[in-house]
């Protein structure tokens, strides 16, 4: 899209220069009340006390012209849905929100109505007052700054005219408009009545329409709607009622393996096809599809972009949650968050980390392993069976694909027996098969970003050699620290022996609870854990397990005499 370019200067910050594109149709966009939207920018949100000028070079002439794009403010995404709400939290303002908090785009909500809903159907409906809709839309378009309008269940023809009304009072970049007439169910939510609403005042306002095939053919009078040349000339038909662009979705179109939507923008059409996924859990997908779209747009997508981006989301969350079961109708929701699955089937008492896990703290080798020709696999199992109560996969020569496989197998194996695995170094593998943690290092991913990657649950240790270093780390929002190398090794290259001593520093430097690392096995375990520490609680190993013929027996040693062991109360017979 061509695009003009605008210096903006702020009098209030002489040295910053604000350099935006702005698409052609921003000047439209362009408000009274001293405030300019750039359309296609939602990150730069500019308010200004003075005028403004959309020819050429922009200066804002008074003083305290402020950005919300400075530093310390942060724009959010913002899409507003005016819909439904659905009792069984499948489809209606709880897909919509659960769509945008996916995609990560902040959603407030106008409920039209209230559905008593779940899974088999809809067995209530109560439409909330126009009147306490214009209030609703009031109260957030007046004071918010809403990117996006996305809509749903628009029970009334009343509701869509003070829809319209307050959207020509309080204009936003986009509106989205899913003609919801018919749930998934075949419960009827809008009547016929609704048609000529939407045909004259609703969809011209529009910048997408997403009808699927039922709504299409209400929309063109019933006319049948059956191949894929039938969605074209719907969305030719529907684009002819005056939105910027048309979604016509397919997936009930009969003798079809993909799911195939049409998206034509006036000039061009697009056929948008994904294997049909097979699966009872569809309900909410358009209220999802058409949130997402909104979020997408929300952030500065284009719109082709938006509903391919959109298309893709809902397919994944579908794939994913094929197989949950929640309720006993012929369609149950799905989970936009991809979580559900993964809570139901963890259910070890692995979520919130223990101290006392660390006590005997295995860690892998890859090159320990092809030299004793084991498998990671059966490396972990040996070890976990000989006592060890945590695990770190530190395989640092395998190829990622290997690497991910072998997580994957050693997570079952670990949780099984109810032991947490962590993954050193790479952040990715663990996303990838949702390890309980990982173990970072000084020049690693720093902690606090593992932690915005990974999430609160997960558990995040870090390796520390100085009181400082201790103390960011609790900063950063780790969980415990790792403090070696307290004896020389050969495990790892040029290492820094910190010794005893520099043991001791850091856990009395620390408020995490620590792991001892470096040359420990069973002939010094004793020592570094009588140092005489409340926080030390264990001791990490690597060749005194795996460089060694049998794992299963060395841990056992290791296990025994840490379990011997009782240093001031902190460690117990196991
Ligand atoms: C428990 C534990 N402590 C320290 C380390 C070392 O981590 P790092 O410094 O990142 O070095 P590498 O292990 O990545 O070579 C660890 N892995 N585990
Ligand atoms: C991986 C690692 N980190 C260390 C640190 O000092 O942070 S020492 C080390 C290697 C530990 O292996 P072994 O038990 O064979 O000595
Ligand atoms: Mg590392």
């Amino acid at each position: 899209m061509a695009s003009s370019t605008f210096v903006f200067t702020s009098s209030s910050s002489a040295s910053r220069h604000y350099l935006l594109l702005i698409p052609p149709q921003a000047s439209a966009k362009a408000y009274t009340n001293n405030k300019l939207r750039v359309s296609n920018s939602p990150s730069f949100v500019l308010r200004t006390k003075g005028s403004i000028h959309l020819q050429g070079f922009v200066a804002m002439q008074e003083k305290g012209a402020s950005t919300l794009s400075d530093d310390s403010k942060i724009k959010i995404p913002h899409v507003l849905t005016v819909a439904g709400s659905d009792s069984g939290a499948g489809a209606g303002i709880q897909a919509d929100l659960k769509a945008c908090a996916a995609r990560r785009v902040y959603c407030s909500t106008v409920i039209t109505s209230v559905t008593a809903q779940n899974t088999v159907g809809v067995q209530g409906v109560s439409n909330v007052s126009e009147d306490f809709v214009a209030e609703q839309l009031k109260s957030v378009l007046s004071d918010m700054q809403v990117d996006v309008v996305k809509t749903g269940m628009l029970p009334s023809v009343g509701i869509v005219k003070i829809l319209c009304k307050t959207l020509r009072e309080f204009p936003v970049q986009a509106l989205v408009v899913d003609p919801v007439m018919v749930s998934t169910s075949g419960d009827v939510l809008a009547g016929p009545s609704i048609l000529s609403v939407f045909r004259e005042e609703l969809f011209p306002m529009a910048d997408i329409i997403t009808p699927n095939l039922k709504e299409a053919s209400a929309l063109l009078d019933g006319v049948q709607l059956e191949t894929v040349d039938d969605l074209r000339s719907a969305a030719r038909l529907l684009y002819d009622m005056g939105p910027k662009n048309v979604l016509v979705k397919g997936g009930d179109l009969p003798d079809s393996s993909d799911a195939v939507d049409i998206l034509f923008n006036g000039d061009n059409f697009y056929e948008l096809r994904s294997p049909r996924i097979k699966t009872r859990n569809t309900h909410g997908t358009g209220c999802s599809l058409a949130s997402c779209i909104a979020a997408e747009l929300a952030k500065g997508y284009l719109m082709v972009s938006a509903v391919k981006v959109a298309k893709r989301f809902v397919e994944t969350a579908l794939d994913y949650s094929k197989d949950i079961v929640i309720g006993n109708g012929l369609q149950g929701p799905f989970d936009h968050l991809l979580r559900l699955k993964g809570h139901s089937q963890d259910c070890h008492g692995l979520q919130a980390f223990n101290p006392s896990d660390l006590l005997l703290y295995a860690v892998t080798d890859s090159e320990m392993n092809k030299k004793w020709g084991r498998s990671i696999t059966d490396a972990v199992k040996a070890a976990i069976e000989g006592g060890a109560t945590i695990v770190q996969l530190r395989e640092k020569d395998a190829e990622t694909q290997d690497f991910l496989e072998s997580a994957k197998a050693c997570l079952k194996i670990c949780h099984s027996h109810g032991v947490p695995l962590l993954i050193n170094d790479r952040i990715d593998i663990a996303l990838a098969c949702d390890a309980d943690g990982v173990h970072v290092g000084q020049s690693d991913m720093p902690a606090h970003v593992a932690r915005t990657l990974l999430g609160p649950e997960k558990i995040i240790g870090v390796s520390c050699k100085t009181p400082e270093q201790a103390q960011q780390a609790w900063v950063d929002g780790a969980d415990y620290i790792g403090c070696g190398g307290v004896y020389p090794t050969n495990t790892k290259e040029n290492n820094i022996t910190v010794g005893l001593d520099g043991l001791k520093t850091v856990c009395m430097a620390s408020k995490l609870p620590v792991v001892a690392i470096g040359g420990i096995g069973v002939s010094n375990a004793r020592i570094v854990m009588e140092i005489g520490v409340p926080n030390l609680k264990g001791v990490a190993v690597v060749s005194a397990l795996f460089d060694r013929e049998c794992v299963l027996t060395e841990t056992r040693k290791l296990h025994a005499m840490l379990s011997e062991s009782n240093i001031d109360g902190t460690l117990k017979k196991l």
